[in-house]
């Protein structure tokens, strides 16, 4: 399997999860579906208990963490079974904090200058957030020309209609979203819908 976090695969479903419950079936659902991948974001109080189910009961999953904004974040997330991270924005010190998990991550960006800073602190992958609000694709295939080295995975206002006009830029591995797990169907138990939206997403240009 690549290093790369952007090449596994063309999504990252990106779950805000409320109930501790659903965090095996949602990741269950993901894999049955071929999305062996999920990002829990660290805006809830469950979410670190959530990485640490699914990485003890869904071993076939790529576990992460992502709404890193805080660098003590990072190590907590690590010490729970992430096994990537992921942040919205990047500083100096949340970079600092991200490596010394020695995990794999994106950091975000959203401007030109930010990503040359992320070029600069020896990054050529990082999360474009938030991505339609930024210039959506439009700003990615500008920005491929003067800046070539720089790949990214683009998320924020993503839906399955607008996926496959990143995925097909040079500069974009995997696009990343939440419309894979949609709240009303972590809330009704529709394990089977996911299963369908994920079998749906691995149809998309990778
Ligand atoms: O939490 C983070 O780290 C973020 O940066 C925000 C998330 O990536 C978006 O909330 C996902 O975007 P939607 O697919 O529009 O819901």
């Amino acid at each position: 399997m690549t290093d790369s976090l952007l090449d596994r695969v063309p999504v990252i479903p990106v779950v805000v999860l409320h109930d501790l419950d659903h965090a095996v079936p949602v990741a269950r659902a993901l894999v049955e579906g071929g999305v062996p991948v999920i990002e829990l974001t660290l805006r809830t109080p469950v979410a670190l208990d959530a990485i640490e189910a699914i990485a003890t009961h869904v071993p076939e999953i790529l576990v992460g963490a992502g709404t890193i904004v805080a660098p003590a974040q990072a190590k907590d997330a690590l010490s729970a079974g992430a096994q990537f991270l992921v942040s919205p924005g990047t500083t100096e010190t949340l970079a600092a904090a991200m490596q010394d998990t020695g995990l794999p991550h994106l950091p975000g960006a959203a401007t030109v200058s930010e990503v040359l800073r992320l070029l600069e602190l020896g990054y050529s992958e990082m999360k474009f957030f938030p991505a339609e609000a930024s210039g959506g694709a439009d700003f990615l295939k500008s920005i491929g020309s003067p800046l070539p080295h720089a790949r990214f995975c683009p998320t924020g206002g993503i839906t399955a209609s607008s996926a496959a006009s990143y995925l097909s830029l040079p500069n974009v591995g995997c696009v990343g979203g939440s419309w894979l797990t949609p709240a009303d169907a972590l809330l009704d138990h529709d394990w089977d819908r996911i299963v369908r939206i994920a079998t749906e997403a691995t149809y998309l240009p990778s």
